[in-house]
């Protein structure tokens, strides 16, 4: 089968710093300063054409990172993305300039991806239509509230018709009715057979939509597998996860970290 993403041995290293002298000092004399933590350690999985992977994980454990880097907006630190074909991330945080207009937002975003003027003003009516903002489309996106605006991304990457949907947390910060048409939508692209990456906090959606599903930890795949095979696990961890005591976490936290630590020591 023809693979729509190879991701290989991916890492992702940030640094941390006690406080702003440090950083400042980092700055000056680099790789001197402050503590390296890494966000993804080792990460490799594929997806064939038409795979829908949903990304799971408790917080911090690296869905958004992997997720940014497969859209190339963050760059990894070792290892390598293949992407077959062109991808479109419709994330929270979507990547929209706030001193824009919503309507600018679309036509910079068309004529980045390389759309004709034409193809522009053909496609905008549907998008500010699906988006549900006609009376706000020519406002400031920094007016909008976050459901607004995770409207406007998540109606443009759609509209654009990619053949790889990346689509984080995009469905949690809107109301009931948009998150349902919305994955009415990511449901009709499954039929045409795109790929896509689905990354959400909520297991019904996971299993509605999901064939796949890869669940991060500490920055490391703790499973990759079939989403029949790989939920039940997690919900049992979700139990157990809920059930320990902050000391308890904080065990299995540092037993997380080292696991990373050593897997990261046998790449050097
Ligand atoms: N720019 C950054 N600088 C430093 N650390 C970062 C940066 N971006 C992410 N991180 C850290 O990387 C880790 C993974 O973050 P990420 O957002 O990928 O997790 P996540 O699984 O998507 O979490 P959530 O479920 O809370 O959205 C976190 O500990 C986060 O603090």
């Amino acid at each position: 089968m023809e693979k729509a993403i190879i991701a290989k041995n991916i890492s992702k290293k940030y640094k941390l710093y006690s406080g702003t002298k440090e950083r400042l000092l980092d700055l000056v004399t680099p790789k001197s300063y402050g503590e390296d933590f890494y966000a993804l350690a080792n990460v490799s999985f594929e997806a064939e054409i038409g795979d829908i992977i949903g990304f799971i994980g408790i917080n911090g454990s690296g869905k958004s990172t992997l997720s940014n880097i497969v859209a190339g907006i963050v760059p990894e630190t070792s290892g390598s993305v293949q992407v077959n074909g062109q991808s479109a991330l419709i994330a929270v945080s979507a990547g929209l300039k706030n001193d824009l207009t919503g309507r600018d937002n679309i036509e910079l975003k068309l004529l980045m991806l390389g759309f004709s003027k034409d193809k522009i003003k053909e496609l905008e009516p549907s998008i500010i239509e699906f988006a549900e903002l006609e009376k706000f489309i020519d406002q400031p996106v920094k007016s909008y509230s976050s459901g607004m605006k995770s409207r406007l991304g998540f109606a443009i990457s759609v509209n654009v018709d990619p053949d790889i949907l990346i689509i984080d947390e995009a469905l949690s910060v809107g109301d009931k009715a948009f998150a349902d048409k919305s994955l009415k939508k990511m449901k009709e692209f499954k039929q045409r057979g795109k790929t896509m990456i689905f990354v959400s906090h909520s297991i019904g959606q996971m299993k509605e939509f999901c064939e796949k599903i890869l669940w991060l930890e500490y920055g490391m795949v703790k499973d990759f597998g079939l989403v029949e095979e790989v939920i039940p696990k997690y919900e049992l961890f979700l139990k157990e996860w809920k059930n320990m005591s902050s000391k308890e976490r904080k065990a299995y936290r540092d037993a997380g970290i080292k696991r990373q630590k050593e897997a990261l020591a046998q790449l050097t």
